[in-house]
């Protein structure tokens, strides 16, 4: 039974679904990196909102883990890199709480329009300071919105419906999506002098870091006002504190910070800043949303291979899985013949598709492909690390999809690029289940690729046969399966057989002695 661990505070419905699902599941928050790491090691799955770091170090120890889910958006808090070379799947809940942190950037942008904050603590102090505070509308007034993804769509439709203008920079909205959102694209420079409000909705990227730096900030309209519900390191914090000081910035609402928790920033207590201790997402209804959202995709995944959200390998829904397994083993023992046959000769690969195959989702049969070819290089590769790894070693990688049905009403086939020139094997499925070999380097053969195996290429003679079954039993070798093929009688031919034990060197070197014997390699599946 699959055993998971959630490290941070969330809605008791994760666990509840995980139990439902037959998953053990412990609630443990509030651990040091330390404890984290002495706990990991025995969890297949660990959930996580943004308190919970996912280090190298963590990744390390964390020995039978293979999925971390994020309830939430930001995985700023997970070295992706780390757990895709580990092969750990990372997912997050992309959608379950862009409302509530669109809301909050709303209502940030409503307290900072009319000072709610100070004139709240004024008025409870037995102030009644009515002509202290003088707001804005927002009515006609433009928005400048950074970031037009899911959360920043959401703002904009909002905003639209206050009767504000929108203006977008973000460099991947297509003209086509600003026209469907009834937004008008900017640029960056257009944005900062023209917005009377600023939110800002990407992630923290190189591209992103300070792009409200202290020169950008400068380029503001004066009276400007600044909602950050994104990410900490958007915004210059002390270039801002400055421009609030001169009056340049009207007022400011941070909602992230560089550091979290911010339990001390040079920006509290100036005029016109307001804070959040990271509340974006914090309703019950995103709560709930992304803690059944997180646990049904981690069950999923831990249960039967669904892939859904995840950021380091392609999806697999629920439903796709089981047709797709069974294509997924094919693909795996395909890429593992090649790899264990060509092995460094191989400079790229190309995965083709045809028949029914070419109906199916590619992406995981590449994945599976690549994984069996990379393992010949770590027993640990899976189908997250493998692209990574053959990206790592240069390979060039070319997906095909054949609409065409060729002798075989499904068919995968693996060319792989060498010195030598391409060489192919390829493969289909007995009864829409069972993985066969069907041709390798231009041979027909068919064969079950499975445990240890034995590859002969040789001349195609009398009398071979009878040899080498004399030189394995005289081994104590016993042959399970035997399949043959030949380019042409008296030509060359090809011999795989499943033996019940690993043949040694010294077997395998007494082998390639026999005569008409061309090579001689013993493989493992
Ligand atoms: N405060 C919170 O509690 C909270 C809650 C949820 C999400 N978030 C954060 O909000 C941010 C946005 O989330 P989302 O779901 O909308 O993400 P998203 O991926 O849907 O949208 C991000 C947008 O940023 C755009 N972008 C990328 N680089 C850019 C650049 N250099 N300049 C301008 N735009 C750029 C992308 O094209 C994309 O459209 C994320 O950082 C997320 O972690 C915070
Ligand atoms: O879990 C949270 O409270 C914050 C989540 C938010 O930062 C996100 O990126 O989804």
């Amino acid at each position: 039974m699959p055993k998971v661990l959630i490290s941070d505070k969330m809605d008791p419905l994760a666990a509840q679904i995980f139990r439902n699902r037959g998953i053990e599941v412990d609630e443990i928050t509030g651990k040091t990196k330390d404890e984290l790491i002495a706990m990991i090691g025995k969890y297949d799955g660990l959930a996580i909102r943004s308190a919970t770091k996912v280090t190298k170090d963590v990744l390390a120890a964390a020995t039978n883990l293979k999925v971390v889910g994020r309830a939430g958006i930001g995985v700023d808090n997970v070295d992706i890199p780390a757990a895709s070379a580990k092969g750990v799947v990372v997912m997050n809940t992309p959608f379950g709480n862009s409302i509530t942190t669109a809301e909050h950037a709303i209502a940030l942008m409503f307290a900072l329009a009319r000072d709610l904050p100070e004139a709240d603590k004024s008025t409870q102090a037995g102030k009644w300071e009515k002509n202290r505070f003088m707001g804005v509308e927002v009515t006609n007034k433009t928005l400048g919105l950074i970031g037009a993804g899911n959360i920043g769509s959401i703002v904009a439709d909002r905003a639209i419906g206050l009767k504000m203008k929108v203006a977008a920079y973000d460099p991947f909205l297509t003209p086509e999506r600003a026209v469907e959102m009834g937004v008008e694209k900017v640029t960056l420079e257009e944005l900062l002098a023209r917005a009377d409000f600023i939110t800002l909705h990407t992630p923290l990227t190189d591209s992103t870091r300070n792009i409200l730096s202290k020169e950008n900030l400068a380029k503001t309209k004066k009276g400007v006002r600044i909602v950050n519900c994104a990410r900490g390191g958007l915004i210059d914090e002390a270039a801002l504190k400055e421009a609030l000081d001169s009056g340049h910035v009207a007022g400011a609402a941070l909602d992230v910070f560089v550091t979290e928790p911010a339990t001390e920033s040079p920006l509290f207590g100036t005029p016109g800043f307001i804070s959040t201790p990271h509340l974006g997402a914090s309703t019950n209804e995103a709560q709930v949303n992304v803690a059944i959202q997180v646990a049904e995709q981690m069950a999923d995944f831990l249960l039967s291979g669904g892939v859904t959200n995840a950021l380091n390998m392609p999806s697999l829904s629920a439903d796709e899985a089981p047709k797709l397994k069974p294509y997924m083993a094919l693909a795996e023992h395909l890429g593992g013949l090649v790899g264990q046959l060509e092995g460094d000769a191989i400079k790229g690969v190309a995965i083709e598709v045809e028949g029914a195959a070419a109906e199916l989702n590619q992406k995981p049969i590449t994945g599976a492909v690549l994984a069996g070819l990379m393992r010949v290089y770590s027993d640990t590769v899976n189908m997250v690390n493998a692209p990574f790894l053959a990206k790592e070693r240069g390979l060039d990688l070319r997906e095909v999809r054949h609409d065409r049905e060729g002798d075989y009403s499904t068919l995968v086939r693996v060319t792989v690029t060498t010195p030598e020139g391409a060489k192919s094997v390829a493969g289909t499925l007995f009864a829409n289940a069972e993985p066969r070999l069907v041709e390798i380097f231009g041979v027909k053969v068919e064969a079950d690729l499975t445990g240890e195996m034995l590859y002969i290429v040789n001349v195609d003679a009398p009398g071979f046969i009878g040899r080498l079954g004399s030189t394995l039993g005289e081994a104590g070798v016993n042959i399970g399966t035997f399949h043959l093929g030949r380019r042409s009688a008296g030509g060359e031919a090809v011999l795989l057989l499943s033996v019940d034990t690993p043949v040694d060197d010294a077997l395998k070197a007494k082998i390639a002695q026999l005569p008409g014997v061309k090579s001689a390699k013993a493989l493992r599946f």
